[in-house]
């Protein structure tokens, strides 16, 4: 976590000297630095979370972290203009100058944030030495060619994983502009709908990371999440309902979703290979993300926004068919990602006395 914040760090320094000195490749180096950081800390994340809290509140957990990371970009999307217009009235030399000095100042969170991470090995560390947590044994060596035994139910949630994030990440990158053409909404108002599922995921995350803590099911959360996500976007595309309602929805839906996906991945894998698979997913996330980016706007451009959504729909219709088949495989598997919180509970007791039963034989 240190090594990816200190590359999150250094990546926003070079984009912000970039635009103070006004050279666009140095700003492009600096997003390229800050990509291989940024993403890495987000496996590092979840890595953390498993290791401190699986068998516990591990999807309150998550929720928590999407609440903080949607926080954040809300902070972000509203003070970046406002603290640009204050440092235009102090009159530096010109505009580049004035969006590096921007720049730097939200190079003081990453900053921040490097410091965070060098809390978190030091409470790691402790732990450790405290709970006598034993690091990977020489059976248990990590190869990234275990990739390829990975199961079936990992590539499923993979497939779930884009198929939903391709739907509502670059959705909300092109709703601004939805929302001012079929509602002929003012670009502040617009925004301010574009902003909702942000900030309601902010707020139901942790709460709805606590419901399924407290049932477990996260195969039905998931399957609920994008069943809803879907009836959302049918309705901002196909009717002229107030998008509020859309938009509000799709915050709680997205929250669900997110917040039960996860920590699916640390039922499936073995915790010694969670980095990879935590890697992996995000990886596939990311081509995905870039790849439908792309085609968004074209699509856009060539068809106009119905026709969008009606692709956003289908990638959604994708995500949906592979959580059915997740839930089928796991089902014929014994359904151990789809088990209730007190099943999960009474399954752990049950492992902890026969460890203590062995340990006292030996
Ligand atoms: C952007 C990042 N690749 C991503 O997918 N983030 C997820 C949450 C990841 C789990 C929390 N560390 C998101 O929903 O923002």
């Amino acid at each position: 976590a240190i090594i990816f914040s200190l590359f999150v760090t250094a990546g926003q320094v070079l984009f912000a000297a970039g635009a103070l000195v006004n050279h666009v490749w140095l700003m492009n180096v600096g997003r390229f630095v800050f990509g291989i950081g940024g993403e890495s800390l987000c496996v590092a994340q979840n890595t953390y979370a498993v290791k401190w809290f699986q068998g516990k509140e591990l999807n309150m957990v998550f929720g928590l972290q999407l609440s903080f990371s949607r926080v954040g970009s809300t902070v972000n999307m509203n003070i970046m203009q406002p603290i640009y217009q204050w440092i235009t009235g102090f009159g530096f030399k010109n505009d580049y100058t004035d969006l590096g000095v921007v720049l730097m100042i939200g190079a003081i969170m990453c900053v921040f944030s490097l410091f965070c991470a060098l809390a978190l090995s030091f409470f790691d560390k402790r732990a450790d030495r405290i709970l006598k947590r034993a690091a990977v044994t020489s059976d248990e060596q990590i190869r990234i060619t275990d990739v390829k035994d990975f199961p079936l139910t990992f590539w499923l949630l993979s497939i779930i994983c884009v198929g939903y994030y391709v739907a509502v990440f670059p959705f909300i990158g092109l709703g601004l502009v939805f929302f001012e053409m079929k509602w002929g909404f003012e670009p502040s108002l617009a925004n301010n709908v574009n902003s909702l599922v942000y900030i309601i995921s902010a707020v139901a995350s942790p709460v709805f990371g606590f419901l399924i803590d407290r049932t477990g099911r996260n195969i039905f959360w998931v399957i609920l999440g994008t069943v809803c996500t879907i009836g959302c976007h049918a309705l901002l595309a196909f009717t002229f309902l107030n998008p509020y309602v859309g938009m509000s929805c799709m915050g709680l839906a997205y929250s669900i979703l997110a917040s039960a996906l996860w920590p699916i991945a640390s039922q499936i894998v073995r915790n010694s290979q969670l980095g990879t698979a935590y890697g992996i997913m995000q990886a596939i996330q990311n081509l995905g993300l870039a790849v439908i980016a792309i085609a968004a706007g074209a699509i856009v451009d060539s068809s106009g926004y119905l026709i969008l959504e009606v692709f956003f729909l289908a990638c959604l219709c994708v995500a949906l068919i592979a959580a059915v088949m997740l839930y089928l495989v796991d089902a014929s598997r014994g359904g151990k990602l789809n088990r209730s919180a007190k099943e999960r509970k009474r399954l752990a007791a049950l492992k902890e006395e026969e460890e203590e039963e062995k340990k006292l034989l030996d």
